[in-house]
């Protein structure tokens, strides 16, 4: 039988004494808010009802409440074990929760308490009501005293029971829990860094078990967990002796009882233990031994039991204790055991540790000594290098202290000599400057008297040189043989031969005869543009002397005329050189001389004279006398274009050639057959004395000079054979004439020489380029062109020393003395009538 069985047996009330308290179920029904009232409704009830069917039913109603609230107290203090074994939680939080559940307890145990005295309310009333059903209604009011008291004794009951609770139970329990959850949590954080130690302090220390201060520690708990078991077993014992002291004396009391039932039981004792069995005694003998007691008697009985109750709860809380620290030394043993193995594993690693500690150990010191041994062998072997350097620095140290001697003896020379190296410097610079003076000075005198020197000789030179030309003759006759041009099969080897030694003969040779032909100088085939302008610069530069040159070239068709006069873009001929190297002439004596160069261009076809640089093209010009009785020629509306830098030159020409082009269907075949001339006027003034030199230029491309019977022409081209023939014999009866010294020179026979009569006159120069072909089929011309080159070379034109000078002054001209001029100056401006010079009848 449990103990909720015996203390509900002695109220053992017949079932259903009172149908309408079914409600009475729960806990919250018998808190203590509601006590005074249930006690009050439980009195009405036991007085309204008058059968023991009714005290049975509520026997069994409260034997239910107090099974069910010993579950629920059984519950709790197993929550409160579970909490207390928890080492999850923080000592805080279990703290908390058990005082939360001493409280509940606390609240729990007065209701129990009540409850058992409840318990044994109705029991009273049952007594009493007995007598009351026969008493009346004077036995409850005695009934309602009675228990007033019952509720006074049950609270002093219930304070012994705080008491003793506080003093054996819970607190020792509390302590105790909580001296083993600090020790859980310091035996957490010791091998918590004992871990710690252990991973950073690889490999761990050695030691053995029995050094160990965490083995010593644990051991030292284990023994105190022993102890403390010790110490529990004891208490169960003595709660054993005391539990079997205080049913001794229950036992006692009840034979006490049996024998004499006296109306003053004294049970003064406060530590008397009242034994279980005391619950065992049957019902009907408490009713008896009720009966005859008195009031006295029947409520030291009720005091006795209800310490009787308050013992047995004491008894049960030290089992309960018992039990709990039955449990923690399982505990503490499963924790020594678990910890000697954790230590064994712990010793294990940290043997292991040890272990790969010391080989690791011993390879480092392999490594040491290794890398010591090269490391000293090294070092010997710099330590000899060294050695070596130290012995050889040694020998230099002593042979360079003679050397370091000499260089600081340099040193101090030089550094006096740098010293005094500003002063020698300016003396120097003085000196220097004295006879960079004097040389200076020396040098200008010199400089002005080689230049004056340099003046005359060039005065000398030109004086020479015109009058080597003088001596030469004013007509000059030139030969140039063209090559052989592609696509020509005839040869011209036998036919044409030079002379190697001199460059003033050729020979023309056919079947028959070999002829020779003497000339100023003839140029061969392979002669280029450049050597023959050579020949004819000195002409070209004496125009700007103020002497009229007149440069022809004469030939058959195809003979090279053209070539020679005008040239390919890429190697031009004597009319580009000579206007540009007159242009670079003048530029070089500015600003001595103010030169001015304008240039016409020309052409004759049917003796019809043509502008060729004018805005009209083709425009036929005439050759007029001067109206201002000068007795000169000029061609109205002659354009003459004005040359101020090298790019005019080559628009002149551009110009001509176009205008010349359009004017003719055919070029070739026109330009054959018709005169081109280019005439350039030179007119200086010199800007110191106000002298003044004008010369004139006339290059002509000649038509060709085949015979019309050789050619067949007819209709126009006969016409035009007869024009040039007619201008080209005029040209030889001006030059016979010119040698024969004739009276009357017929200029005005062809308009050619009508034109160019100012610079075939007397004092004028001419050079005539006779072209030749290399070819045997033009054999007869070529012989032809040659005779008529040899008979102008032997014309006398004059003393060409003469010029055309303005200035009446003594003062001699840029290279000649003054002589006569017979031709009076006639620049114009582009496009204005322009006099032209009538040659003299007498030349
Ligand atoms: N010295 C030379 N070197 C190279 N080729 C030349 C030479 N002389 C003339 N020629 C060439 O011979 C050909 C005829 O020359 P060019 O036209 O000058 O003769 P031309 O006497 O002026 O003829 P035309 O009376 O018909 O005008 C041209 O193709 C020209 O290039």
């Amino acid at each position: 039988m449990s103990d909720g069985e015996e203390d509900c047996s002695f109220l053992s009330l017949p079932a259903a004494a009172f149908p309408q308290h079914t409600a009475l179920t729960t806990t919250d029904q018998l808190e203590t808010s509601q006590h005074n009232h249930d006690q009050q409704l439980l009195i009405q009830k036991v007085t309204w009802s008058c059968s023991w069917t009714s005290a049975y039913t509520l026997q069994e109603k409260v034997c239910e409440f107090q099974a069910r609230l010993r579950r629920e107290e059984a519950s709790r203090c197993l929550q409160l074990q579970r909490l207390q074994q928890s080492h999850e939680q923080s000592p805080q939080e279990k703290t908390n929760v058990i005082h939360t559940l001493q409280e509940e307890l606390h609240t729990a145990l007065p209701n129990g308490v009540r409850a058992v005295q409840r318990l044994g309310e109705p029991q009273e009333h049952q007594q009493h009501s007995n007598r009351l059903i026969q008493e009346g209604e004077q036995l409850i009011v005695a009934l309602r005293t009675q228990v007033g008291e019952l509720e006074e004794k049950l609270l002093d009951q219930n304070q012994e029971v705080e008491r003793l609770r506080s003093e054996l139970g819970a607190t020792d329990l509390e302590k105790h829990l909580e001296l083993l959850v600090v020790e859980n949590e310091r035996l957490k954080q010791e091998l918590k860094a004992c871990k710690t130690s252990l991973l950073q302090e690889a490999p761990p220390p050695a030691c053995t078990t029995t050094d160990c201060p965490h083995s010593q520690v644990w051991v030292r708990q284990l023994e105190e967990s022993k102890r403390h078991a010790g110490e529990m077993q004891r208490q169960l014992e003595e709660s054993k002796c005391q539990a079997f002291a205080a049913e001794l004396c229950s036992l006692r009391i009840l034979r006490y009882q049996s024998r004499s039932p006296a109306p003053h039981l004294s049970l003064s004792s406060p530590t008397l233990s009242i034994s279980l069995s005391l619950s065992s005694l049957s019902v009907q003998y408490v009713t008896e031994i009720v009966e005859v007691e008195s009031t006295e008697s029947q409520q030291a009985v009720a005091e006795a039991q209800a310490k009787s109750v308050a013992l047995q709860e004491q008894l049960s809380l030290q089992r309960q204790l018992l039990r709990e620290l039955e449990t923690q030394l399982h505990d503490s043993q499963r924790t020594s055991t678990q910890l000697r193995a954790q230590i064994l594993v712990y010793e294990g690693e940290m043997e292991r540790a040890q272990g790969q500690l010391e080989a690791e150990m011993q390879n480092l010191e392999e490594e040491k000594n290794r890398v010591i041994e090269e490391a000293f062998i090294r070092a010997e072997s710099e330590m000899k290098a060294v050695h070596e350097n130290l012995a050889g620095v040694r020998m230099n140290l002593l042979t360079l202290q003679p050397a370091l001697r000499t260089l600081t003896c340099d040193y101090n020379c030089l550094k006096r000599q740098v010293q005094d190296f500003p002063f020698m410097l300016e003396k120097a610079i003085t000196e220097a400057k004295q006879e960079i003076c004097q040389v200076i000075g020396e040098v200008s005198s010199a400089n002005q008297e080689l230049l004056r020197k340099y003046k005359r000789e060039m005065n000398l030179r030109k004086k020479c040189h015109n009058e080597l030309v003088r001596i030469k003759g004013n007509i000059r006759v030139f030969c140039r043989v063209r090559p052989v041009c592609r696509g020509e099969h005839d040869s011209a080897e036998n036919m044409v031969s030079f002379d190697p030694d001199d460059d003033a003969l050729l020979y023309l040779s056919n079947k028959v005869k070999l002829m020779t032909f003497e000339l100023d100088k003839v140029f061969h085939p392979q002669a280029t543009q450049e050597e023959v302008f050579q020949e004819v610069q000195s002409l070209v530069t004496s125009c700007i002397d103020g002497f009229n040159v007149c440069i022809f070239a004469y030939g058959q068709t195809g003979s090279g005329k053209t070539y020679t006069m005008e040239g390919v873009a890429k190697d031009p001929g004597i009319n580009q050189r000579a206007l540009r190297l007159l242009f670079s002439e003048v530029t070089e004596k500015a600003p001595d001389w103010d030169f001015k160069i304008t240039v016409s261009m020309v052409e004759i076809y049917n003796e019809t004279l043509r502008n060729l640089l004018g805005d009209i093209q083709g425009e036929k010009l005439d050759i007029k006398m001067n109206p201002d009785g000068s007795g000169q020629l000029y061609v109205p509306g002659l354009t003459e274009f004005t040359v101020q830098s090298p790019e005019d030159i080559n628009r002149v020409f551009e110009l001509g050639h176009m205008n010349r082009a359009t004017a003719c269907t055919n070029l070739n075949e026109h330009s054959s057959r018709s005169h081109a001339l280019l005439i350039i006027t030179v007119a200086g003034v010199n800007s110191s004395t106000g002298h003044r030199t004008q010369g004139k230029l006339n290059l002509v491309d000649l038509a060709g000079s085949e015979r019309i019977a050789k050619s067949g022409a007819e209709g126009s081209r006969l016409r035009e054979a007869q024009c040039i023939n007619k201008s080209l014999s005029a040209l030889g009866d001006v030059i016979n004439a010119l040698r024969s010294r004739h009276s009357h020179v017929p200029f005005r026979n062809s308009r050619l020489t009508y034109l160019l009569s100012d610079s075939l006159s007397g004092d004028s120069k001419t050079l005539m380029m006779v072209q030749v072909s290399p070819l045997v089929s033009n054999m007869s011309e070529s012989v032809c062109s040659l005779k008529f080159a040899q008979r102008v070379r032997t014309i006398e034109l004059g003393n060409a020393t003469r010029r055309q000078w303005e200035n009446s002054s003594t003062s001699s001209s840029p290279t000649h003395d003054r002589t006569h001029s017979h031709m009076k100056s006639h620049t114009r401006v582009l496009g204005q009538p322009r006099p032209y010079v009538k040659p003299s009848p007498d030349h």
